[in-house]
């Protein structure tokens, strides 16, 4: 029986890595899929890893129907055993409901990759609908590090390494970006909501604020 799966993690712990493993696994074996993105840092259409990988893919845009998009290859007499969807934080709820409707009524495997929460620790309204609809939900299980070394579960936007919490929720972007650019870092809950990443915490640790007592005096 085909499934919907909602692989999900942080940022950086090595969805789009495994998105392309498992399209390399099930095509060896001779089945076809159709790899699907939306706002891949690498450019449109395109799915990307950290790792080096990376494969042509169709671009989801809002009002992108899967449902239509696989009947059309069926009834052109092309075959499909199953989706890779990346980056399905950015679908709509309503493009989550057809995901959920192919699994169903056509019999094929539909493996989502996503984060679930966004820099404001709300869920992406696409990950919620795939939380309420999927079979199964798989945490990655590679761990992304919080700079503490704890594992981490939460995802900082950054501007010069300083944690924000106010802007849009979709901006796309990187962890490891320039000092001026909105970035991305991934924490533990404790340091998320102390709002501690590490070029706070490394200056906190060199602020006078924090010597020890008689050091001040001095
Ligand atoms: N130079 C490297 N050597 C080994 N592993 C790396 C390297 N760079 C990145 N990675 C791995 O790739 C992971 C990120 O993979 P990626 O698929 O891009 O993540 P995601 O899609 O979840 O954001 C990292 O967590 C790390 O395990
Ligand atoms: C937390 C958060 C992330 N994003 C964006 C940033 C990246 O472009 C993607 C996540 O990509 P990855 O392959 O999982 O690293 O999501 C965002 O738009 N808003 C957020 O709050």
């Amino acid at each position: 029986m085909a499934e919907l799966v909602f692989f999900s993690g942080t940022m950086d712990c090595g969805k789009s890595t495994l998105a392309l493993q498992m399209d390399h696994n099930h095509a060896a074996r001779g089945r076809q899929g159709i790899i699907l993105t939306r706002n891949d840092r690498a450019g449109a259409a395109t799915i990307s890893s950290r790792l080096g990988l990376r494969a042509d893919a169709v671009e989801v845009g809002d009002d992108f129907d899967f449902h239509a998009h696989v009947v059309h290859r069926l009834s052109a007499g092309g075959r499909v055993d199953y989706l890779i969807c990346d980056e399905a934080q950015f679908f709509t709820p309503g493009q989550i409901d057809q995901l959920a409707r192919i699994v169903d009524e056509l019999d094929i495997d539909v493996y989502t990759f996503g984060i679930t929460t966004d820099f404001r620790t709300r869920l992406f309204p696409g990950s919620q609908r795939l939380i309420e609809l999927a079979d199964r939900v798989e945490v990655l299980q590679v761990e992304a590090l919080c700079w503490c070394g704890a594992r981490a579960t939460h995802n900082a936007r950054t501007v010069g390494g300083v944690m924000v919490v106010e802007g849009a929720q979709v901006v796309i972007g990187d962890i490891s970006v320039r000092e001026d650019e909105v970035g991305y870092e991934v924490l533990c809950r404790r340091h998320h909501r102390r709002r501690l990443t590490a070029a706070t915490a490394r200056a906190a640790v060199l602020s006078p604020d924090v010597l020890p007592f008689e050091e001040q005096q001095a």
